[in-house]
């Protein structure tokens, strides 16, 4: 998934080389993939908090949410298991279409993923846009989600090594920079067809066809990676695209060293196997966390529900659907930050100084709700109140942008050694799908059952997440791939696990 399978250089990373037209080809790929990703994470809120959408496929919700001004709880107004559905369907079959996708990207290439990925999502795009009735609705964000499982799965794995090694971290971040991109262009369609007197939500929707129709056809004019031409035995054509490529004939060393690799996979009997070792502790515990944490920050309950969520805060229509649209630039600009500071200050000091805010700022909001709406959901926002709760959220949006979202990719693509690197790689994109779907749907449920404690409850999590990066995340700016055993063995718990006797890659 996003960012999921960018991988550093296992050579030396020395190699010849030039930025070609190719190399460019491969950034925009990654544009589109990701803008395809984004724009569904935006996308759905803001369509479920239409009234016409709402009265059509969740006829229960808008009549629940429109009787709240009688003097039920706010809290529970757009909690419904069918609703988050929507929103959450997808990632489920992200999650599931991602492994189908990983033996595809493996057996036929990386096009052929990509192009199915594209095709796939332009689908379940359509279907949105044309549904008559809730299981048109659902079974178009599946398609959407195997979609974004195949694209998630191949685009980053091609990016990866059409790039020339020195570029592999910055495409990293640039990956995360197009979704949050993806969320903000969804944001602003929103604002656009939530004043459009019939089928905005139609046009919200099938608007997602169009990074699908770019991606799909930018695709059929790419060539198909070097390290997957020799894995299917191609080794000649894999030399000339290489030569292509890079712009030079002389890449006699990478060659001989995607060679290698690729031998070297063969003979790794079971990468599943090798990640469970003692030894391999550290790294496992990165691939499983880090994407815990990442979604039980609680971003995804602002990019799914900011417009619900303002909603349930009193704010109006159009106001609500702006929120988005403010948050979302939020995002898009802390990810900048990111790019730029990520290598001064290191990924523990933006993790820490991140994790900080996001915690002062659920602090904050929970209790601003909590002393308005208190447990029993009654209450109003007044206007200056709201615009003050908005002013928090966007903080730790930024906080978020600048820490957890990019970094929760580039940390884990940083600290896994070729032998357990796919199954590294899997683990960490199906945790992260997995929690996004978990979030997805139970948020409006929970924000029903734990009023504003939700918000002390993310915050928990942020609390406990801060104080992982403190004591068991070594710091790994500038550390070469080769290198990274050598930070677990000296560091002060990890070293228990890692044996010192030799030197692994
Ligand atoms: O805004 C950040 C977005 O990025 C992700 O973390 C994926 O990389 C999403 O889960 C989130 O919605």
């Amino acid at each position: 998934m996003a960012g999921g399978g960018f991988v550093s250089s296992g050579g030396n990373g020395d190699y010849e080389g030039k930025v070609t037209g190719f190399v460019i080809m491969t950034c925009m790929v990654a544009a589109t993939g990701g803008l395809l990703f984004g724009y569904d994470i935006g996308i759905s809120g803001g369509v479920t908090s239409m009234d016409e959408f709402l009265l059509k496929f969740f006829p229960n919700v808008y009549h629940k949410e429109k009787s709240v001004k009688n003097g039920e709880s706010q809290y529970c107004k757009f909690s419904d298991h069918l609703l988050q559905l929507f929103t959450s369907s997808l990632y489920l079959a992200a999650l599931v279409s991602s492994f189908v996708a990983s033996i595809t990207t493996k057996a036929l290439g990386r096009k052929i993923s990509m192009l199915i990925g594209g095709l796939i999502f332009l689908i379940g795009a359509i279907l949105n846009g044309v549904a008559m009735n809730l299981g048109v609705l659902i079974l178009g964000r599946l398609l959407l989600g195997v979609g974004i499982g195949y694209a998630n799965q191949s685009v980053p794995v091609y990016l990866s090594e059409m790039a020339p090694a020195k570029l592999r971290g910055a495409l990293n971040v640039c990956f995360q920079m197009a979704v949050t991109i993806g969320i903000l262009i969804a944001n602003l369609v929103n604002y656009g067809t939530a004043t459009m007197k019939k089928n905005g939500w139609r046009v919200s929707l099938v608007l997602a066809a169009v990074p699908a129709i770019i991606m799909t056809v930018g695709t059929v004019f790419l060539p198909d990676t070097p390290n997957s031409l020799i894995d299917r035995g191609q080794k000649e054509q894999a030399k000339a695209m290489l030569q292509k490529i890079r712009g030079t004939s002389n890449v006699d060393n990478e060659f001989e060293d995607l060679v290698i690799a690729s031998d070297m996979s063969k003979q790794v009997a079971s990468p599943w196997g090798n990640i469970m070792q003692r030894r391999y502790r550290p790294q496992l515990t990165v691939a499983i966390l880090i994407p815990f944490f990442q979604q039980l920050t609680g971003i995804n309950v602002i990019n799914f529900y900011a417009p619900v969520l303002f909603k349930t805060l009193g704010f109006g229509d159009g106001a609500a659907l702006m929120t988005a649209v403010i948050t979302g630039v939020v995002n898009v600009v802390a990810t900048l930050v990111a790019i730029f500071t990520v290598d001064k200050f290191g990924r523990r000091g933006l993790f820490l100084v991140g994790g900080t805010l996001m915690l002062v700022c659920q602090i904050a909001v929970g209790s601003l709700i909590g002393s308005v709406f208190g447990l029993d959901g009654h209450g109003q926002f007044s206007k200056v109140l709201g615009d003050v709760t908005l002013a928090i959220i966007c903080v730790y949006v930024a906080a978020f942008a600048w820490s957890w979202g990019p970094l929760g990719w580039l940390v884990p693509s940083e600290v896994f050694p070729l032998e357990i690197r796919s199954a590294g790689q899997s683990i960490n994109v199906s945790v992260n799908m997995f929690f996004t779907f978990v979030i997805g749907q139970l948020f409006l449920t929970m924000l029903c059952g734990m009023k504003f404690g939700l918000f002390f409850f993310f915050g928990g999590f942020v609390f406990i997440m801060t104080l992982y990066v403190f004591f068991f995340l070594p710091e790994t700016k500038g550390v070469h791939i080769e290198e990274i055993t050598k930070i677990w063995r000296s560091h002060w718990f990890w070293k228990n696990y890692v044996p010192a006797e030799e030197t692994r890659v």
